[in-house]
């Protein structure tokens, strides 16, 4: 692999000054359970839950990628570097959004951050140790995440529960209390194809976090809705993540959109991909996508990364 520059080497939260941005070639500123008793099943749920307090304890980083790269065999063309030497680490509880020209790397992060995937050379790890594959305590959510047809709008929410082995009651309040929040409780018994693409999407926001993922893997959740829906999912999204203490990796093609949801913005150059630009958004949380559409802070934030982010359409 024509794996060459050293390239940017990002800084926790708390080592960096929100608000401020910094450049990478400046220095570093840094089984399914059976379904069988309830008792069993709770006991696996509060085992993973007191481990993941441990590893939040620790201090480690929730997410770190250590000189990644990641090259693909294309036919006939050989080996191409789609992801060049990434230092990114990210702080328990934070939200980062990932901007970039298209094909230039974001969705690979997120793989193997979810472990689907290997990096060709550095390492990926979560809470100091190194992702070797997929993992319960994370929710991935796609653009366009395709509903089951055939189970009601609860039931849908409720697989990945199931899959676990949570028992019924429980099952239905987490998921009854998620579809209060995004304002679907109403379609419950419902089926997808009897909901607006909007609603599916807020359907498929619960299925995702019903299981209490600790790391949510976001991959342009709202780029298939119109504007004003966007809007409205975005507000439902941010009154669920704020106050929830989870790590967030979201990609977007929006910036408004990244600058209004996330804590630090990364900007990254053309394939093969790279840190350009690394921050910080210093306004003020709650944040309501609703009101602050218009936001001067925020605005102003947006033009500093669309400065960074156009010259990587050229
Ligand atoms: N399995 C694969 N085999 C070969 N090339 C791949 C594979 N997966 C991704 N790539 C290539 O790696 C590069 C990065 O792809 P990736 O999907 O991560 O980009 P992206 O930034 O998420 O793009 P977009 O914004 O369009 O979704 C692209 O050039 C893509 O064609």
């Amino acid at each position: 692999m024509s794996d060459t520059a050293k390239m940017v080497c990002v800084p926790s939260q708390a080592a960096q000054p929100r608000g401020r941005c910094h450049r990478p070639d400046q220095a570093p500123l840094r089984a399914p359970a059976q379904h069988g008793t309830a008792d069993v099943d709770m006991n696996l749920i509060s085992k993973e839950r007191e481990t993941l307090a441990q590893k939040r304890d620790s201090g480690a980083p929730s997410v770190n990628l250590e000189g990644v790269s990641v090259a693909f065999d294309v036919p006939g063309k050989g080996s191409m570097l789609a992801v060049d030497n990434i230092d990114l680490e990210v702080p328990a509880g934070q939200f980062v959004a990932l901007v970039g020209p298209s094909g230039c790397g974001k969705t690979t992060a997120l793989n193997m951050l979810a472990g689907l995937m290997t990096p060709s050379a550095g390492t990926v790890s979560r809470y100091g140790k190194p992702v070797t594959g997929p993992s319960r305590d994370i929710g991935y959510m796609l653009a366009r995440s395709a509903l089951t047809p055939w189970r009601t709008v609860r039931k849908n929410v409720e697989l990945g529960l199931e899959i676990r082995g949570i028992p019924a009651k429980e099952r239905k309040e987490r998921s009854m209390n998620l579809l209060e929040i995004l304002k679907i409780d109403h379609f419950a018994d419902a089926f997808p194809s009897q909901m607006s693409h909007g609603m599916q999407q807020r359907v498929a926001i619960a299925r995702t976090l019903a299981i209490d993922p600790d790391l949510w893997l976001m991959d342009e959740p709202f780029g298939a809705l119109d504007a004003q829906t966007r809007v409205r999912v975005q507000t439902d999204f941010m009154r669920i993540w704020e106050g929830s203490g989870k790590t967030v990796l979201f990609v977007t093609h929006d910036l408004s959109e990244a600058v209004m949801m996330a804590d630090r913005v990364i900007v990254m150059t053309q394939r093969p991909a790279k840190i350009k630009l690394d921050m910080m958004v210093d306004v003020e949380r709650p944040r309501n996508p609703q009101e602050q559409l218009f936001d001067p802070r925020l605005e102003e934030i947006e033009r500093t990364l669309w400065e960074e982010l156009r010259h990587e359409f050229n």
